[in-house]
């Protein structure tokens, strides 16, 4: 038996399908919201560190100062590229994707963990936390490996976001430009159902462990329908090069039937909620680090697609150029997504577990019908 009766709807993607409850956030497209634990996501980024938004996404409460000091503490001490997992980073081929770099630190990680298959929601928040504090080491080192540069310690000193740039760049940048990065995290950390989130989900549903739901994510994520658009939306725009071309570009792409990454959505029909907050934030960058030309190039395409197509940006879109701007790698930008991520990601998995059912739709068969094998 594989499929559903005869004659019932098949939801393509599952779109539009309710598949479970969730405490985590809420998406409301006809409000244009999103909230994380009921709180209104711009107010987070303007207000929040990426540290306190991931105690929220785990426990449900933004952390008081007791609360808010034990997790920094723990995670400044895990902070660290441990020689057997960075061991382990060095049999990769340079050449290969940063994403395929994170999944495999995920997977050493988990295989290193004493922790791993302990599933209590104790275990679990300390492996998230694990995950969320260790991560940004392995980007760093694989940024700084692809330029040829060596490896910078993190600072027990810096908060995470501060921490994460000098680990990459070797120094932190001006405030505004760290606000700026921290805003894209918080943005990033949470947004429900999606892909990646949901292939978490399916995984933690068969009751395997934390960081194989993580290994999961991260390859969800890595796909261009999801988070691998805002690298896709760099190289549009580097391949543009100019504001004037940017609306004959986006003309020949639709006319070519092909999808113009950093545009539209699955939930959201008019507008990604994140969009003003993360367009504000590009926009101060793109002013401090002469990025007009970025700019220009984002108002042209922005606005020929919604007249051609009627379609709205997504986060991805004003993401990209403001990591290209704050000195990262294109191919960087959805590990850095990723790192992020993983609160999400890990709330959802602690989440499931809680209350788990495993994860296993129906299909509709539409292969031969029961056939004999012919005489061999
Ligand atoms: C943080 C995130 O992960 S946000 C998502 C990031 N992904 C991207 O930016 C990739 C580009 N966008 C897309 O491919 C889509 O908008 C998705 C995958 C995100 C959502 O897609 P779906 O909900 O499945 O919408 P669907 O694919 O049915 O599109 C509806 C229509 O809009 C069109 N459309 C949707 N997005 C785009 C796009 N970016 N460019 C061109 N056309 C588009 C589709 O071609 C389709 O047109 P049709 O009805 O004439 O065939
Ligand atoms: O919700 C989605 O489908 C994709 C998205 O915006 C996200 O994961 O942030």
């Amino acid at each position: 038996m594989s499929g559903a009766p005869a004659g019932q709807e098949v939801r393509k993607g599952l779109a539009g399908v309710v598949v479970d409850t969730t405490a985590v956030s809420e998406v409301v497209p006809e409000t244009n919201s999103l909230t994380y634990r009921g709180y209104p996501v711009q107010e987070l980024a303007t207000s929040c560190r990426t540290e306190e938004v991931a105690h929220l996404l785990w426990h449900g409460e933004l952390p008081d100062a007791a609360a808010l000091a034990a997790l920094q503490e723990a995670e400044r001490a895990q902070r660290a590229l441990e020689p057997a997992v960075r061991a382990a980073l060095e049999a990769l081929p340079p050449s290969c994707h940063p994403m395929d770099v994170l999944r495999t630190a995920v997977s050493v990680l988990g295989a290193r963990d004493p922790r791993a298959e302990r599933h209590d929601p104790d275990a679990e928040l300390a492996k998230a936390l694990s995950l969320f504090a260790r991560l940004p080491a392995v980007l760093a080192w694989d940024v700084r490996r692809r330029r040829g540069q060596d490896p910078v310690e993190p600072d027990p000193a810096l908060g995470y976001a501060e921490n994460l740039l000098h680990m990459c760049f070797g120094e932190v940048p001006d405030a505004g430009s760290v606000r700026a990065f921290e805003t894209s995290l918080v943005l990033y950390a949470e947004h429900s159902f999606n892909a990646s989130t949901f292939a978490a989900r399916v995984v933690t549903s068969t009751l395997a462990d934390l960081h194989s739901a993580v290994t999961a994510a991260v390859g969800a994520l890595k796909g261009p329908l999801h988070g691998g658009a805002n690298e896709a939306v760099m190289h549009a725009m580097l391949e543009i090069g100019e504001p004037e071309r940017a609306g004959a570009w986006l003309r020949a792409e639709l006319a070519a039937g092909r999808r113009v990454m950093g545009f539209g959505h699955r939930v959201y029909r008019n507008g990604d909620s994140r969009v003003p907050t993360m367009e504000a934030a590009f926009r101060e960058v793109a002013a401090a680090r002469g990025g007009q030309r970025w700019v220009g190039i984002y108002e042209e395409l922005a606005r020929v697609m919604l007249e051609e197509k009627g379609i709205h940006p997504n986060l991805d879109f004003p993401a990209g150029p403001t990591y290209h701007l704050l000195g990262f790698d294109t191919a960087a930008f959805t590990p850095l997504f990723a790192l992020s991520r993983v609160a999400g990601w890990t709330a959802h998995v602690v989440e499931q577990r809680r209350s788990n059912a495993l994860i296993r739709p129906l299909s509709s068969y539409v292969g031969p019908p029961q056939r004999s094998v012919p005489a061999r």
